[in-house]
């Protein structure tokens, strides 16, 4: 059935890269920098063409997770939506740690649709030991292919982990296991590739995601008002 994913071994996935650390390899300047394309990623996952998973790739940004904007994450929620519709079972972004919970967050306010949305990244870039980058992949397309994850909103998927984007934070800067729900723990974990589900909440929340302006600091009132009347909404002033 279109769109109806089996717990493994089928269904279709769309991965959209953004770079980050995963993504990352050794430049000639010294360093790393967020270089391999999506198709790149995929390919150095072992056992994901074992899974019987279709995956397919956008290349969507290389930059680390701080430069994406939020022009970035509304063209991202913008072209999530266009493949959800087209029918695929599930996506997965793949970004940079440090601003992982902001786009999940993000995209699950504006997330409707039943099927998965998972974010995961990477600790340790592909150049070092333990990189953790391909078991974060291949588990986050498990749980974006998963039956079990429908209907529960965009997920991070990290370390074996399955978070609900509304409660997950990272929460050290150098741990693999970095990611927390502080507040009622993991939704679930991946178990040998196989995503299992043990606290699954009542409800999720959506919204209509408003234009918002951020306004700095130290301007006068008719600023601010013309800045909320450009926004059509509400903003922040700092
Ligand atoms: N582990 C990471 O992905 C962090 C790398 C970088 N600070 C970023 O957020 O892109």
């Amino acid at each position: 059935m279109a769109g109806l994913a089996a717990d493994k071994d089928s269904g279709r996935v769309v991965v959209f890269g953004l770079g980050g650390t995963i993504a990352m390899t050794a430049s000639d300047a010294g360093g790393v920098v967020p270089a391999l394309s999506a198709d790149e990623l995929v390919a150095a996952v072992p056992g994901l063409a074992e899974t019987g998973i279709a995956v397919e790739v956008e290349d969507f940004r290389r930059v680390p997770g701080a430069s994406l904007s939020f022009d970035d994450i509304a063209a991202l929620s913008s072209a999530v939506r266009g493949r959800l519709a087209g029918g695929v079972d599930g996506v997965v972004v793949t970004q940079g740690t440090d601003t992982i919970e902001e786009t999940a967050y993000l995209l699950d306010l504006g997330h409707g649709a039943v099927q998965p949305v998972v974010v995961t990244g990477a600790m340790r870039n592909p150049t070092l030991a333990g990189a953790d980058g391909p078991a974060n992949l291949l588990a986050a397309v498990q749980v974006a292919a998963s039956r079990q994850a429908r209907g529960l909103g965009v997920l991070v998927v990290f370390g074996d982990e399955i978070h609900a984007a509304s409660r997950v934070s990272k929460a050290h800067t150098t741990n693999p296991a970095t990611f927390r729900s502080a507040n009622g723990g993991p939704l679930g974990y991946v178990v040998e590739g196989e995503p299992r589900i043990v606290n699954r909440p009542a409800s999720r929340t959506t919204v209509a995601v408003p234009k918002v302006d951020l306004i700095a600091g130290g301007h006068d009132d008719t600023t601010i008002r013309a800045t909320f009347a450009r926004a059509g909404g509400y903003g922040n002033a700092g």
